[in-house]
């Protein structure tokens, strides 16, 4: 045990002597949840965001919104959202949240003083270049001492011009999300413009598109990295969350590590979210799947195939490949990932740490993981404060006794209660 550590900060991760078999019902999208919180604040008129995820990172959302004058009613599971004004002066916890960190400001940037924005210790080491000069570019005071993160101070005066921002959006796909959400609010509207090398997580810009045209607003995106949502109304609009898929990552593949059969209810037929992914990548991993009116249902042999596999759309699902990789038969590559060493950790350098830790042949890229077979033993998996750390050591503890993952109600990010709704698997 380190300093780091205390008895209570470990959690002996379940180590089934039988195959898995069970139907699981999920939380909602975080992804979708804070889209929607933040479009309802910007809306024309009251909204209901259904079935609404209730974590740190959509309560850190809802009271941002509520300090920056938007009425959020969270008693219920719909969540219901009346806007008002944009207020300031305020002061936004960002927590961890990549979310909040980037999709406020340019919210905040609609009132009439001072916000200051600050999170985690982490979260003081998350890139937010790209928002910070982004809305600088439009026209939007923000104060930062040089540090170009947080803490920062968005100085707003009312009112925001818009108009054309060149950003190189390679580190993160939020910077562009951020941009967009609060530009149909802005006179001139947004027309971002990506330089660089290419943008990671398409599938959650998409998803920024899809959840604006829903609320009425004209997106343009016929050409390559560019984006330009038109000015005009945001309407205020009654949805339902889908279950967040990327949370449905470390369910699944315990079907192919125990070689049983889990179902996720509520799988949706379409949908924009990144963890749709899983169908795909458990597949080529070995499992069969399958789409039905029941859910996504994943059913193992026992046996792990490793992948060749460029995650650069889905690198959140990351963590939890990495850990399949490490209990698979054959050689994994897992690359298009550099990027994710701006999220909750640096999430190669963590995991490339807490793998070999438990005895597993791995070698970190510039981005991504190469993991080859070898004899996993039990011990501490640390998880950094990052709850799909705390997936990955899960998914291990599956094929390895005596796992004990550090600190497993970091969960509590997206999935509060995740401990709870693990052991009820077995
Ligand atoms: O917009 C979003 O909701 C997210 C975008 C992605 O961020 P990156 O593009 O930084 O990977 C993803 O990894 C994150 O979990 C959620
Ligand atoms: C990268 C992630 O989160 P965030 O929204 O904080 O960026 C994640 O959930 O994997």
């Amino acid at each position: 045990m380190t300093l780091h550590e205390t008895a209570t900060d470990l959690w002996p991760a379940p180590h089934p002597d039988r195959p898995v078999s069970a139907t699981v019902s999920l939380p909602g999208s975080k992804s979708l949840t804070n889209r929607a919180l933040v479009l309802a604040a910007l809306a024309d008129g009251p909204g209901v965001v259904r079935r609404a995820l209730r974590s740190r990172d959509t309560e850190l959302m809802a009271t941002a919104l509520r300090d920056l004058g938007a009425e959020v009613d969270t008693s219920s599971d719909d969540w219901s959202v009346v806007p008002g004004p944009v207020h300031a002066p305020a002061m936004v916890d960002c927590g961890l949240a990549g979310t909040v960190m980037r999709f406020v400001p340019p919210l905040a940037a609609l009132g009439d003083g001072p916000v200051i924005f600050d999170g985690d210790p982490h979260a003081r080491t998350r890139p937010m270049h790209e928002v910070i000069d982004g809305l600088r570019q439009i026209g939007v005071r923000v104060e930062d001492e040089g540090r170009d993160a947080l803490p920062f101070t968005v100085l707003g005066e009312g009112g925001v011009r818009g108009g054309v921002v060149t950003i190189d959006a390679s580190a993160s796909s939020q910077f562009v999300s951020a941009l967009l959400l609060s530009a149909p609010r802005y006179e001139q509207g947004i027309d971002v413009r990506h330089v660089g090398k290419p943008v990671p997580s398409l599938p959650h810009i998409e998803m920024t598109v899809e959840q604006l045209r829903l609320r009425g607003v004209t997106v343009l995106t016929d050409e390559p990295n560019r984006w330009q949502v038109l000015p005009g109304p945001v309407r205020g609009v009654d949805v339902r969350v889908e279950p967040d898929l990327s949370n449905a990552a470390p369910f699944l593949a315990a079907a192919l590590v125990t070689g049983g059969s889990v179902t996720v209810r509520d799988w949706p037929q379409h949908t924009t979210q990144a963890g749709d992914g899983l169908r795909e990548i458990l597949a080529l991993m070995g499992a069969e799947v399958t789409l039905s009116e029941a859910g996504l249902s994943v059913t193992g042999t026992g046996k792990i195939q490793g992948i060749d596999y460029d995650l650069h759309d889905v690198g959140e699902l990351t963590p939890a490949v990495a850990a399949l990789c490490a209990l698979a038969e054959s050689p994994s590559h897992l690359r298009g990932v550099a990027h994710i060493r701006g999220h909750e950790t640096d999430r190669l350098a963590a995991l490339a740490t807490e793998l070999s830790a438990l005895g597993s042949d791995v070698e970190e890229t510039a981005d991504g993981l190469d993991v080859r077979p070898a004899v996993l033993t039990g011990g501490v998996f640390h998880t950094y404060a990052d709850h799909r750390m705390a997936h990955a050591a899960v998914i291990l503890g599956l094929g390895v006794q005596g796992v004990e993952v550090q600190n497993v109600a970091t969960t509590a990010k997206t999935f509060p209660g995740f401990a709870e709704a693990w052991s009820g698997l077995f």
